[in-house]
């Protein structure tokens, strides 16, 4: 499933993030890059455990814990750190998929990535090119989203973003484990979801069906979820 969540973060956090971002030290992109993404990958990032990394990374767990839709789509499980990219005039990242395992700095854990994200900080006028392109099974997928808005899309397709001709492109990136492994579950558990809140919405959560449904979405996750 790929979806757009809009207004991850406030304007607000988007111009005090983007301050902050703009005054950083950036690095080689390629620090993080598995072998086969380095080949491809060219653009500047922010220093792991940087103190701007952190507490950017940390405004952006939160804006991801206030929004039910980023909640009811990935039902994450545990989230990488937040890394921040920037793509410069003649920046690019050429076609890759992602690690499937992630050690997490400065800790024993290691996830699985299901699910990879990218959240905007530039405005889309303010740059040309510098859009994600994802394949999906529909075919390619442009991406270019609002600034605080995040797009949410399966660890597994290839992907890629276009070179920057016009300004810069200032992002962060990270991945996440979902307690549903399968994309196809959690897109059923998704589309399942969306609708008893709607249902709810027009009944009433004590209407006796929105009752049961809700009933077969929780039976459904505690069969599929690992905790
Ligand atoms: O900049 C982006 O939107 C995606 C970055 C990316 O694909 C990666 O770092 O693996
Ligand atoms: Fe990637």
């Amino acid at each position: 499933m790929l979806l757009a969540i809009p207004d991850i973060l406030t304007p607000d956090e988007v111009a005090t993030a983007r301050a902050a971002l703009d005054a950083a030290e950036w690095i080689d992109g390629r620090v993080t890059a598995g072998a086969q993404s380095a080949a491809v990958k060219n653009n500047a990032q922010l220093a792991e455990g940087s103190p701007v990394a952190d507490a950017l990374g940390e405004m952006i767990l939160a804006g991801l814990a206030r929004s039910p839709l980023f909640i009811s789509a990935a039902l994450p499980q545990r989230i990488f750190p937040p890394l921040f990219n920037r793509y410069g005039i003649g920046a690019d990242f050429g076609v890759h998929v992602d690690n499937a395992i992630r050690a997490v700095p400065r800790t024993p854990i290691r996830l699985r990535t299901d699910l990879s994200c990218t959240l905007f900080f530039s405005h889309p006028e303010e740059y040309d090119g510098g859009e994600l392109l994802i394949e999906d099974v529909y075919g390619p997928q442009r991406v270019k989203l609002p600034a605080g808005h995040l797009i949410l899309y399966p660890s597994t397709s290839l992907h890629r973003v276009t070179p920057v001709t016009r300004g810069a492109r200032v992002a962060s990136f990270f991945w996440l484990q979902s307690m549903i492994r399968q994309d196809a579950q959690r897109s059923l558990l998704f589309d399942l979801d969306q609708t008893v809140q709607q249902l709810g919405l027009e009944h009433g959560g004590n209407d006796a069906n929105v009752l049961r449904l809700s009933g077969i979405y929780h039976n459904l996750l505690r069969q599929w979820a690992e905790t």
